[in-house]
């Protein structure tokens, strides 16, 4: 397999873009997805196995968490508005210190969805977009309904719902019917892709809340306990509604190859002994979607509805794991997570800015960038460039930041003063934040900060000895109180002169290209043979499709 690294990459130069079309090769992303019902608990001590971060490789590009039953209870509602909720806080915490970032997170009452990237990723991730659906009480109230998160992803346009649609056996037609409306209602503004289904991958996961028809609780854990598990998903309505439903057309799971994930006795993996006595069930899945394409040429293969269901734009999704975790134990319902490669043909472009930085701040005189900005971009006067420690958890989690202040000029130089700089030694990177987009456009690599110590005691910028060399995983929430949002401050002009970064000792001119190098490329023809990925189930064959 070959990487995608600086090796290939790093010819590039600001003045020289590097061609970057379509050359025949397929670009791969790993994505982590987990689905849970938390059942209104806290987040468990250690989410480590849960995020496979004790057995990863560092492979993984993008962690997608949809939650269902997040503690919405007015009281706690009020101090999550105001501190986030503790899952997003426990997923940040876990996730950070590996270099994922918050892309972005929408709630919906209890339903929660967070999408984490690498943060060298962050430059390609484009037309952030989230929407909420509520259908429960007739679409009045969010206790059910569904929460989605768009982006384009190296040119590729994915789609995340996360959906907790309606409970028990005799309303598997509603589930149907909210999803469909679901569906219907969630619109994205100004995208090519505007409907969910539009996208070129859906990830549809969830308690969907689906049951198992027929067979009585008995039959149900006797097939549990022998591994009969096939008898039971013959059962499962959502695998039953597949001939009927074309809301499902081209949806595709895996095999189940786990126990049904619900319902349990709290802090026990014992299928439910409460007077409710609820049937053993499949509620929480992950699924996956491919768009139609429709060839010009005959349609051997119609679907219902006259389309073919196909790779569109050559897009492969390549399913590894497809599991549920039954050693967590703080709710009803067990998580359920899957693995992903997401294979794209290659077709990214250039970050819309790029920075270039010196290797080392050893000074305050050190502390300059210069970027330029790609010339179709739609610059912001609230743009700004921010300092973040290795191991950041979200765009404003930065230690200090500078106005990325409008002039023309193709190259902008910009300065932090010693009030945005840190008082410990650390590796930091610096990004660009577009106000238009809400995003972060640009990147470097890590460098590394070592000022001399030499602030007087008491003075104003004294205020922080939160960042260490020895703790890198340590990032200051404290940073997000100690530095008010750059709207807030007032807006000071910087620098006023824009020079070549050829005048500088620039090290990454062209700071995002090689952070893709988690990134991996392969020729367009080579089908996916991953080492060590023993259980794989195919969008194209293999899978359990619906
Ligand atoms: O979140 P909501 O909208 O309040 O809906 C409840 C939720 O789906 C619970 O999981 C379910 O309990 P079980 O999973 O135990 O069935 C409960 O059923 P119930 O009212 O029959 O207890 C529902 O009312």
């Amino acid at each position: 397999m070959l990487q995608l690294g600086p090796a290939i990459l790093s010819p590039c130069s600001l003045k020289q873009p590097c061609p970057m079309g379509d050359s025949g090769f397929l670009l791969s992303d790993r994505v982590h997805l987990v689905t849970w019902n938390v059942g209104g608990a806290m987040p468990p001590d250690d989410i480590t196995a849960l995020l496979g971060l004790h057995i990863g490789d560092g492979n993984t590009d993008m962690y997608i968490i949809g939650l269902q039953e997040v503690n919405s209870m007015i009281n706690k509602r009020l101090k999550d508005v105001l501190f986030t909720d503790q899952w997003s806080d426990a997923c940040m915490e876990r996730l950070s210190p590996f270099g994922y970032i918050l892309v972005t997170s929408q709630r919906m009452q209890g339903v929660l969805l967070l999408v984490f990237a690498k943060y060298y990723h962050l430059p390609f991730l484009r037309g952030v977009q989230t929407e909420t659906t509520r259908t429960g009480l007739g679409g009045y109230w969010g206790n059910k309904g569904g929460v989605s998160a768009r982006m384009s992803v190296f040119g590729h346009t994915i789609c995340f719902l996360n959906c907790h649609l309606p409970a028990h056996m005799e309303n598997s037609e509603q589930r149907m019917e909210d999803f469909e409306s679901i569906l219907q209602q969630q619109q994205f503004e100004g995208q090519a892709a505007t409907g969910v289904l539009d996208h070129d991958v859906v990830f549809w996961f969830g308690d969907l809340n689906f049951r198992i028809d027929e067979l009585e609780i008995p039959a149900v854990k006797a097939a549990i306990d022998n591994n009969k598990l096939t008898m039971l998903w013959e059962k499962d309505q959502l695998n039953m509604a597949k001939d009927s439903e074309s809301v499902l057309e081209g949806f595709l799971e895996g095999p189940l190859k786990f126990p049904p994930t619900y319902k349990f006795d709290v802090g026990t993996d014992t299928y439910d002994t409460s007077g409710k006595k609820r049937k053993p069930a499949w509620t929480d899945r992950i699924l996956w979607r491919l768009r139609a394409t429709v060839p010009s040429g005959p349609t051997p293969n119609a679907g219902k509805r006259g389309s073919i269901l196909g790779p569109s734009s050559g897009t492969k999704v390549t399913q590894h794991f497809y599991h549920s975790h039954m050693e967590y134990m703080v709710s009803d319902h067990k998580p359920v997570s899957s693995i992903f490669t997401l294979q794209f043909p290659y077709k990214v472009d250039m970050p819309l800015v790029m920075i270039m930085v010196e290797d080392e701040w050893n000074s305050i005189a050190d502390a300059t960038c210069t970027f330029k900005a790609a010339p179709n971009f739609a610059r912001s006067s609230w743009d700004w460039i921010g300092l973040y420690k290795v191991g950041f958890k979200h765009h404003k989690d930065y230690v200090g930041y500078v106005w990325a202040k409008q002039e023309e000029a193709d190259y902008h130089r910009v300065t932090f003063t010693e009030e945005e700089l840190p008082k410990g030694s650390g590796d930091f990177i610096l990004c660009y934040y577009s106000n238009n987009t809400s995003t972060l456009v640009g990147v470097t690599e890590p460098f590394q900060i070592q000022l001399p110590t030499s602030s007087p005691a008491g003075s104003p910028s004294d205020d922080s000895s939160d960042f260490t060399s020895e703790d890198d995983s340590v990032v200051g929430m404290k940073t997000m109180s100690r530095s008010p949002s750059p709207r807030k401050k007032k807006h000071r002009a910087r620098h006023s002169h824009s020079r070549s970064p050829s005048h500088s000792r620039s090290r990454s001119g062209s700071p995002a290209l090689p952070k893709m190098k988690g990134l991996k490329l392969q020729p367009g023809s080579a089908h996916n043979t991953t080492d060590g990925e023993k259980e794989k189930a195919s969008s194209e064959a293999g899978a359990g499709g619906l």
